[in-house]
């Protein structure tokens, strides 16, 4: 199976690359300059000569809130690249995953959000994402649309390095506790990606395609997640710092964010037979990488 991702150096494409070579599945990166989803002319010819059997849009514009002073360019990516991604893999007749998120949600349900639970970003970045959604579903039948939260690895940026970072020069940070989502591990997403597009790939079921949350499995907050973090670095040796627990209110950002994005990902576990691990333990492992790779 040949797996293209967009991207070259997001946290998502990496850690497909890594996976796909561990599992032995060909994964081929297309980003800049060949594949611009700013620039949507050239997405159909850079698809077309990587000759998949299944696209992952997983690039997008990531920066939440920057989003909000640059609009136009996140919609440019976010919606505009992501329909031009899945026309080509429908030119081909291939499936297309895109990658979406949690912040589709405005956070008032207090449970995990399902799959039809209505949307209602709170800003551009996640108005953008589900403008995406929307133009993938209807650039063609033949999709998945993975929506995750809150993802980490060795790779990118993300709140794992920024806490170790932070963590090494500080004796105390403040971290929200009233937002609670779902950490999820773009190493342990790599593995689920490659299982969905192996099921898309292998069987055409209707019920195979469409919406889906996935995410790690339990959920916490940005607080507690901290928490866990240097947790795992004091116990591999490695930096840490007092957390104290502060609201959203007390930590004024550009962006709104969801008060609660945790994903029920029952749908998921059903009809792919997909689960993520827990997050506690993908945490761990990613804290003793980073920590081993830092000092070799
Ligand atoms: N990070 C998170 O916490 C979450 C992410 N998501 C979604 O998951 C997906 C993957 O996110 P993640 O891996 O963390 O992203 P990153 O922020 O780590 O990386 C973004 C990727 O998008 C690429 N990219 C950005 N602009 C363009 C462009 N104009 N043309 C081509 N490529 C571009 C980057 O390219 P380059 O390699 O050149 O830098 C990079 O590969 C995204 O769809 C995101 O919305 C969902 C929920 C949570
Ligand atoms: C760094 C830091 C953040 N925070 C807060 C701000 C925010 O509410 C929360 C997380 O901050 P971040 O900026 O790391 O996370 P954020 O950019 O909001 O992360 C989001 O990224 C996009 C791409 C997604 O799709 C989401 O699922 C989510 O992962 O923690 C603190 O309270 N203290 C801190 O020291
Ligand atoms: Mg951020």
């Amino acid at each position: 199976m040949r797996v293209v991702v967009t991207g070259r150096d997001g946290q998502v494409v990496r850690s497909l690359l890594e996976r796909g070579a561990r599992a032995g599945v060909d994964v081929i990166a297309l980003g800049r300059p060949a594949l611009d989803l700013a620039d949507p002319a050239g997405v159909d010819a850079a698809v077309a000569q990587a000759a998949p059997h299944v696209v992952v849009n997983a690039a997008a514009y990531t920066a939440v809130d920057k989003a909000e002073s640059e609009p136009e360019l996140a919609w440019a990516i976010n919606a505009g690249g992501a329909k031009a991604v899945a026309q080509a893999a429908a030119r081909r007749g291939v499936p297309v995953i895109q990658i979406s998120t949690d912040y589709v949600f405005d956070g008032s349900l207090d449970r995990p959000y399902r799959e039809d639970d209505p949307t209602q970003p709170l800003g551009i970045y996640g108005q953008s994402k589900r403008a995406g959604e929307e133009a993938v579903a209807a650039a063609t039948d033949n999709h998945a649309i993975l929506r995750t939260a809150w993802v980490y690895s060795p790779f990118g940026a993300n709140f794992v390095k920024t806490m170790l970072r932070v963590g090494a020069s500080r004796d105390e940070l403040s971290v929200v506790a009233d937002q609670k989502g779902c950490p999820t591990s773009a190493l342990d997403m790599a593995d689920a990606i490659l299982a969905v597009a192996r099921n898309l790939v292998d069987r055409p079921d209707a019920d195979l395609r469409g919406l889906f949350h996935m995410s790690g499995s339990g959920s916490t907050t940005w607080a507690a997640f901290a928490e866990a973090i240097f947790a795992a670095s004091r116990s591999a040796g490695g930096p840490s710092a007092a957390v104290r627990p502060i609201t959203t209110a007390d930590y004024p950002t550009p962006a709104r964010r969801p008060a609660n994005s945790q994903l029920d990902c029952g749908k998921l576990a059903r009809l792919h037979g997909v689960v993520l691990p827990a997050w506690q333990g993908s945490v761990a492992s990613c804290v003793t990488r980073l920590l081993r790779e830092a000092s070799a």
